[in-house]
């Protein structure tokens, strides 16, 4: 009987289940949207009950079409939006609020506080992070502070938390594994990339008993098996990834040096640095890429917190395209923005800039501009965005970028690539699967149950679709990035004097 690898990739906007073969070739997949909760501007929720039943759904999908059985599926691997966290009851298994997201805003205050108080330089040399609201950690202590009986609860060692991994991990085993990875933990701004371990004195800090914390385990390895309730053979799950870190490995970016750049809602580019934390002086984070078989590599991040979703925004809110795809005839139908600059900063602006309180700002408007020249400025946004951070990252790790590897929803744009390429003066690389993140998922949990033998296997199953070259004359391309900045010097003028 065939073996296969299932892979679960519960994002931002979707959750979506692959079968993969051992050749790494699609075998079947099922995908299904699910609510997005916006309580008040800025504010971001998922209800983890839906979360789950998505997922779950889409799994028991995948793994039923096309003849296939649940008994096929040598192993499962788990990815997952990061930062993302839920609080739950240990005994009742309910969530106490909503899942928290990412792109939520809520406790901006309160880490312009910990700022305030002298605490970025620590927590940059803990965690790798800046202090944003964008981790795990502040949304944690909110839950605690804000919902009724909550604290008492837990420092009664009743309640528990997670990211999204935990959290189907603890559903899929009911209840019997409370876990993590450490590409997961590292982003929850309480978990220390030295030590590799929880630390005391920032889960003092945000006032988080320990209790209430996942193990955290390597990210290749068999954790346990799925519960019969799932399915009616019980699978290993062998592997667990943040959906950037997958994606860094699902584009074999495995050796130093190596960058990749995912397009969807936003933008997370990595740079694979080897086994040892570079401390960054240009405001990226360090990450951990992942850890399999003892050893650790890091990664520098620049994450951008709108990408693709500006696209969305030209779709639901403005109305000026019926499907994201209609976007690139739309800004392809101009030459150039004609000076129209956008900065699709609706949620702050992350990397390298971290303007928590900066706002989406479309500047160089005239009477002759159009919906084309928005959807252009709001395509280019994308590029210049990533070229921020690609200059952070060389700046940083002292290496001249020689290609990029791109994957997402948003790489299907030949145009923005093409941009893109022009941009970064750099050729961008678009593989022929541009399904990096559940297959990274599904690599680290093949590796744990040796349904592939070794790294170097897989490496020979990536393989390129389009190289993007850089094109254009230099003098136009470095106007529109002159432009860029000065729009991005407004925007730190408007929110320093509101
Ligand atoms: N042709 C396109 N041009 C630009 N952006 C696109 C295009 N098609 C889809 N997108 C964007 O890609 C994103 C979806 O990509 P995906 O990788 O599925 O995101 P996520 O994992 O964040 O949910 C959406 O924000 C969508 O607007
Ligand atoms: O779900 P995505 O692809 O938008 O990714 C979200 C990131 O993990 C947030 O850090």
């Amino acid at each position: 009987m065939n073996q296969y690898i299932l892979a679960l990739d519960q994002g931002t906007t979707s959750s979506r289940a692959v079968v993969f073969d051992k050749k790494g070739a699609i075998i079947s997949v099922a995908q299904k949207e699910f609510t997005q909760i916006f309580p008040k501007p800025g504010w971001v929720e998922h209800d983890p009950d839906e979360i789950w039943s998505t997922q779950a759904g889409m799994a028991a999908e995948a793994v039923s079409k096309k003849g296939l059985k649940a008994a096929q599926m040598a192993a499962i691997g788990i990815t997952n939006q990061r930062e993302t966290v839920v609080v739950w009851d240990r005994n009742t298994s309910e969530p106490i609020y909503n899942a928290i997201v990412w792109q939520d805003k809520r406790t901006a205050d309160y880490c312009d506080e910990l700022k305030k108080e002298g605490k970025s330089d620590m927590i940059r040399k803990k965690t790798g992070l800046v202090i944003d609201s964008y981790f795990s950690g502040t949304k944690v202590k909110w839950i605690l502070d804000n919902v009724e009986g909550a604290r008492e609860k837990a420092e009664a060692g009743n309640l528990v938390m997670g990211t999204i991994d935990s959290w189907l991990i603890w559903k899929m085993t009911d209840g019997g594994l409370h876990i993590t990875d450490v590409t997961n933990a590292c982003r929850s701004m309480l978990f220390n990339i030295n030590t590799m371990d929880w630390d005391d004195e920032l889960l003092e800090l945000l006032t988080i008993p320990k209790s209430m914390l996942p193990e955290v385990k390597q990210s290749s390895e068999v954790y346990g098996h799925t519960s019969p309730n799932l399915f009616a053979t019980p699978i290993p799950i062998a592997g667990i990834a943040g959906d950037q870190q997958a994606a860094l490995f699902g584009q074999m970016c495995t050796k130093k040096g190596m960058v990749k750049n995912t397009y969807g809602t936003g933008c997370f580019m990595l740079m694979n640095i080897g086994e040892k934390p570079i401390v960054s002086d240009n405001n990226l984070l360090t990450t951990v890429a992942w850890k399999i078989n003892g050893k650790t590599h890091y990664a520098l991040e620049g994450s951008i917190f709108i990408a693709g979703a500006v696209v969305q925004w030209l779709r639901d809110s403005l109305n000026i395209i019926k499907t994201s795809a209609e976007v690139e005839k739309l800004a392809s139908s101009v030459d150039s923005t004609e000076g129209v600059v956008f900065v699709p900063a609706f949620a702050g602006l992350g990397a390298p800039h971290w303007n928590q309180k900066a706002q989406g700002t479309i500047f160089g408007l005239t009477r002759g501009s159009t919906d084309a020249h928005i959807a252009r400025a709001a395509l280019e946004s994308i590029a210049y965005q990533t070229m921020d951070i690609l200059k952070a990252m060389e700046a940083d790790s002292g290496i001249s970028i020689k290609e990029l590897r791109v994957d997402g929803g948003a790489t299907v744009n030949d145009m923005l690539m093409q941009f893109q390429a022009d941009v970064l003066n750099t050729v961008t690389v678009r593989p022929k699967i541009v399904e990096t993140t559940v297959m990274g998922a599904a690599y680290l949990a093949g590796l744990a149950v040796g349904y592939w033998e070794s790294p170097e296997e897989i490496q020979d199953i990536w393989q390129t679709d389009v190289h993007f070259n850089p094109t254009v004359e230099r003098e136009a391309i470095e106007e529109g990035i002159k432009s860029w900045y000065k729009a991005i010097k407004a925007l730190e003028f408007w929110t320093e004097n509101p």
